[in-house]
């Protein structure tokens, strides 16, 4: 009996010791899952939550109370977990990897089969990453790259502007343009006569300033003379001169014209096509002879001049016409340079307009910006009075638009005028003629004054007065729409 119960007691030794062991190793086990920073989930072999880490509730919110004892299926079920690692590895008895949610947070986790000797699971031992920081990482990278080639373009653009805006104001990017200001640098020096040919508002005397500047002449008088905005009666007296007493109304003195002032110096004929006839023989005497006789004088002064002259008419036609004089236009034509319209040359749109924005932004102390999507509408639009037009409404939504940003919609070109007339059975004179009567009458309500009508309109104040008596407007049309 004595030896029965030493045994007994033996035994329970040996178990309480065994037990002490076991409960110790059970802490260091829990001790060493506690230590990994990164989470661990363990299910038993029917899918059911068994023991996790510190971790894990640091990475997923879940708490052991929620998981512990709770099939994955359910835990699935209540949108706690989107997709349970354990139960495929359960299923297919191997290691797998997959991205999976707990309490919406991204994870990837790889869930690991423990097996017995009979090859039996015991147990799934998932280790889980935290990768939405991985993610918003990316995210951030890819930002930043964004940005990063942002700056590059922007660099790139700054960096071609630059070399452009170097020529006085004119800020070009296209082939053309560039073409166009190559040849103005050579023929400069040369002082040959130039022709500057294109459509209104796409830069011809910005062109023929530069012609100026370039040459050697820059520091001589520089003159010029719109054809069309002085009155026909007055034009000969104005580029001629008069002696005293030539007509009644004149200087008592007599007055140089403007070739004469012009003298060493370089004169600018601009709308060349405007010039009447009888002044183009007088105007062709010039050039040939280099000589001017004012109006009532009987001696004629050499003068020494460059002619620059410019037009948007085509002086072609208007010599098969009749309407221009052959040999003026010959004269006239010896190194002619055509200013491409704005529609052919789009990759200046952008350049262009963020010139105009940071003169404006400079002049009104402002800070506005365009969006890519409003350059875009930009390059969409046919720009009829082409730099001026542009550099006008840019100037408009400037100063109209409330917010920092321009946007595409501030950019939503008006073609109702056109949509109305084309509905209407009418040539394609009458339709053109409509649009413009109804876009001046517009103007002239709004503004009163050629001048800043045709600065809205983005055509110059003679091309407006003319077309004002080409289509018969009188004052009182506008007047009374007030
Ligand atoms: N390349 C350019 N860079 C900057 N500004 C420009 C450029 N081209 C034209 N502009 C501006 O556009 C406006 C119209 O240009 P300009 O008066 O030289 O045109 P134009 O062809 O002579 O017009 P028009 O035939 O109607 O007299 C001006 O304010 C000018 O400064």
């Amino acid at each position: 009996m004595n030896n029965l119960g030493t045994n007994l007691q033996e035994q329970i030794h040996k178990l309480t010791d065994e037990l002490n062991r076991t409960s110790k190793l059970a802490k260091i086990f829990e001790d060493f899952i506690d230590s990994s920073y990164d989470p661990i989930f363990i299910t038993d072999k029917n899918g059911y939550g068994f023991k996790m880490n510190k971790a894990y509730t640091r990475v997923t919110g879940a708490t052991k109370e929620q998981l512990m004892g709770k099939h994955m299926n359910d835990l699935k079920e209540q949108g706690i977990i989107s997709d349970s690692i354990s139960m495929h590895v359960l299923e297919k008895k191997e290691r797998l990897t997959m991205v999976q949610k707990v309490n919406g947070k991204e994870l990837l986790v790889t869930g690991n089969p423990i097996f017995d000797e009979n090859g039996e699971i015991l147990y799934v031992v998932t280790n889980l990453r935290d990768i939405s920081t991985l993610n918003q990482l990316k995210i951030e990278l890819k930002q930043t790259k964004a940005l990063a080639d942002q700056y590059l373009q922007e660099l790139e653009f700054y960096h071609k502007k630059d070399h452009i805006i170097s020529h006085d104001g004119i800020v070009a990017n296209s082939d053309k343009m560039l073409k166009v200001i190559d040849l103005v640098q050579k023929i400069a020096l040369v002082l040959s006569t130039v022709l500057l040919l294109g459509e209104s508002g796409v830069g011809k005397e910005l062109i023929a300033n530069l012609i100026q500047k370039l040459s050697s002449r820059a520091n001589q008088p520089f003159i010029k003379v719109n054809c069309a905005a002085i009155p026909k009666d007055l034009l000969e007296s104005e580029l001629f001169g008069y002696e005293k007493g030539a007509f009644t109304g004149a200087d008592s003195k007599g007055r140089a014209g403007l070739f004469e002032q012009a003298d060493k110096g370089t004169i600018f004929l601009d709308e060349i096509g405007e010039m009447p006839l009888h002044l183009q023989v007088k105007l062709l005497r010039v050039i040939q002879e280099l000589e001017v006789r004012r109006i009532g004088g009987g001696q004629s002064k050499k003068i020494d001049i460059r002619i620059i002259s410019a037009t948007n008419k085509d002086l072609e036609s208007m010599v098969v016409r009749g309407e221009f004089r052959q040999d003026l236009y010959y004269r006239l034509n010896v190194v002619p340079i055509k200013i491409p319209s704005l529609r052919e040359r789009k990759e200046d749109i952008p350049v262009l307009a963020f010139y105009f924005l940071k003169k404006l932004n400079q002049k009104y102390n402002l800070n506005k910006q365009l969006s890519d999507a409003a350059i875009t509408q930009m390059k969409t639009y046919s720009w009829p009075g082409n730099i001026r037009e542009m550099q006008n409404l840019i100037e408009r939504l400037v100063v109209t638009v409330e917010s920092e940003m321009l946007d595409s919609h501030h950019f939503s070109f008006n073609h109702q005028y056109l949509s109305q007339s084309l509905t209407t059975e009418k040539t394609l004179k009458e339709v053109v003629q409509d649009l413009e009567r109804t876009m001046i009458m517009e103007a002239m309500v709004q503004y009163r004054s050629t001048r800043k009508a045709a600065k809205s309109l983005g055509i110059s104040q003679s091309t407006l007065v003319k077309k004002m008596q080409r289509l018969g407007f009188q004052q009182t049309d506008y007047v009374l729409h007030q």
